[in-house]
């Protein structure tokens, strides 16, 4: 049984919910995501490093997080010639990280799964941005194409080169989910409590929408990193989740 395949029938039970919960730690350096992980103490067992850590130290926090038995997820969104992707991939997968983000470019795509070849490092690959509306699609040069569809179509790839997951927004995670199938991640960013500042995010859904969309994992940073009590926002998300996840 793959890994996906043990997380998605799952149960509602808060230690389920909280390997489905990852925090982003988008914090300028490692002292601050080192008090951040402090205080979120066993509310949190999943953490990604994104570009704003990753430039500033964050390997070195992603080792230590690692050891102290977190999942790390490396959110690198890595996109060039094959052979550079493969290779950094390759690089990536002896630090022992759970994910691993790459564009969801099938060249990028064919060249991150073999570089990840015989380690246990999950490839995701990232669609449509969620700051993205069909609007910002246009404005890259794409020919008019509701985001949904060109997220769909990617998946759709992403599937057939034998990719591991998908990002998505968790307003595609359906049609996402039906696409490829059981075994493999969807992992939704952009996710906002109600009432929270939707900041640059574009295509946003609360965490209890997320899962019963067919969420298998939730990507949370400022809701939680900014939060007065970071604690008490990410129990306040992992009890909504927990109400929303199928019987
Ligand atoms: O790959 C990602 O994690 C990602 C993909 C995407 O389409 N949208 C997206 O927001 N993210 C990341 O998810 C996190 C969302 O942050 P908040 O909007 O603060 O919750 C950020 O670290 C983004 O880099």
């Amino acid at each position: 049984m793959s890994a996906a395949m043990s997380l998605r029938p799952g149960t509602r039970s808060v230690e389920d919910m909280r390997e489905r919960l990852i925090v982003g730690l988008d914090v300028p350096g490692v002292e601050e995501a080192r008090a951040l992980v402090s205080r979120l103490g066993d509310a949190a067992v999943f953490y990604k490093i994104g570009y704003q850590l990753a430039y500033a130290g964050g390997f070195e926090l992603a080792r230590e997080l690692i050891g102290a038995g977190k999942k790390v997820f490396l959110d690198l969104k890595l996109h060039d010639i094959g052979n550079t992707v493969e290779e950094g991939v390759r690089s990536v997968a002896r630090l022992g990280a759970t994910f691993l983000t790459v564009h969801a470019y099938p060249q990028t795509m064919r060249a991150a799964v073999a570089g990840r070849a015989g380690s246990s490092l999950k490839i995701l690959a990232v669609t449509v941005l969620t700051s993205y509306d069909d609007k910002d699609l246009v404005e890259a040069g794409y020919a008019p194409v509701p985001a949904a569809e060109l997220v769909a179509r990617r998946a759709a790839q992403a599937r057939d080169i034998g990719v591991d997951g998908i990002v998505c927004a968790a307003t595609e995670a359906a049609r996402v989910s039906a696409i490829v199938g059981p075994n493999r991640f969807v992992v939704t960013p952009g996710i906002r409590p109600a009432g929270a500042d939707a900041g640059d995010q574009k295509r946003v859904v609360t965490p209890a929408d997320a899962i019963r969309a067919g969420a298998t994992h939730l990507v949370v940073a400022r809701p939680i990193v900014k939060a007065a009590d970071p604690r008490a926002a990410a129990e306040a998300i992992l009890a909504e989740m927990g109400a929303a996840f199928p019987a």
